[in-house]
């Protein structure tokens, strides 16, 4: 596992990474807001900026904090070594979308590729990142990184709270796949359908959603399954384990 550090360069030539962090973490329990929670003693938010920061393919990041919480989320990462020009702050939206669209507004008009990168996936590997820029700059308007399923799925019909959901169908495993971040876009797509989406009040679950809905084509490259998203408190107990895997194997 590649750990080296290397400093960002914001160069048109490099994409731009928007990491949405203004989330709440309502399904983490109480405290900080999910990207300020520590994990191996440093902020999810540090670690998934160190993630992007390793990738050569990756320039400039803007993070996208709570909307209270611009300043906080400024000298946090300026305490963990990530300021200067290359790392910006915005203040984010209500909604993860909306924290997208907002941090997509403060890269450069000059960067042609942008990837959208959880904060609370701290521990995304840097070959994921290089993959899903490389198939960006390989001609790909909207790339996803995503794993194969261990679990049979089935769609159900919701009930009320307390009752039994009937099954609807069971789709065929093999043709499901649970998608990860970054995400990597080609910016004029992404930024096309963020618009399209604010004016018809279109609300997805990921970006590459919007760029379907809208009619585009989505790839998939290989994820990993270290870049699970930390949502429930079991997660930071793995992602815990994970960390400590790396620190007594890489150094990291
Ligand atoms: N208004 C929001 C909501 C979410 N996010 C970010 O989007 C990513 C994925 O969202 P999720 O895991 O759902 O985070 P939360 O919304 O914080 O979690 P919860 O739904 O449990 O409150 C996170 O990095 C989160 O900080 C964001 O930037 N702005
Ligand atoms: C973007 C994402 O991480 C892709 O799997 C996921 O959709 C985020 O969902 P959340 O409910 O906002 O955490």
């Amino acid at each position: 596992m590649a750990t080296e550090e290397r400093n960002l360069n914001a160069t048109a030539q490099l994409a731009a990474a928007v990491v949405p962090a203004a989330g709440r973490g309502e399904r983490l329990g109480p405290g900080a807001p999910k990207a300020l929670r520590e994990l191996g003693g440093v902020p999810l938010l540090v670690h998934a900026v160190r993630a992007l920061a390793r990738s050569r393919a990756v320039g400039l990041v803007v993070v996208c904090a709570p909307p209270d919480g611009v300043a906080e989320v400024v000298g946090l990462l300026d305490s963990h070594g990530l300021e200067g020009d290359d790392v910006r702050v915005v203040a984010g939206g209500a909604t993860r979308q909306e924290s997208v669209r907002l941090g997509l507004a403060a890269i450069p008009a000059d960067i042609r590729v942008v990837l959208v990168h959880d904060a609370a996936r701290p521990l995304v590997p840097v070959e994921v990142v290089d993959a899903v820029a490389a198939a960006v700059r390989s001609g790909h308007p909207a790339v996803v990184p995503a794993v194969p399923l261990a679990d049979t799925v089935k769609r159900v019909e919701p009930q009320p709270a307390g009752a039994p959901e009937p099954v609807l169908d069971t789709p065929d495993r093999s043709t499901l796949r649970a998608v990860q971040t970054p995400q990597g876009f080609d910016r004029a797509a992404l930024h096309e359908v963020h618009l399209k989406a604010l004016t018809e009040e279109t609300s997805v679950t990921d970006d590459a959603g919007l760029i379907e809905h809208f009619g585009g084509r989505v790839v998939v490259v290989p994820g990993h399954e270290e870049a699970f998203k930390v949502t429930r408190p079991l997660d930071l107990v793995l992602a815990e384990a994970v960390l400590a895997r790396r620190r007594a194997t890489d150094g990291y």
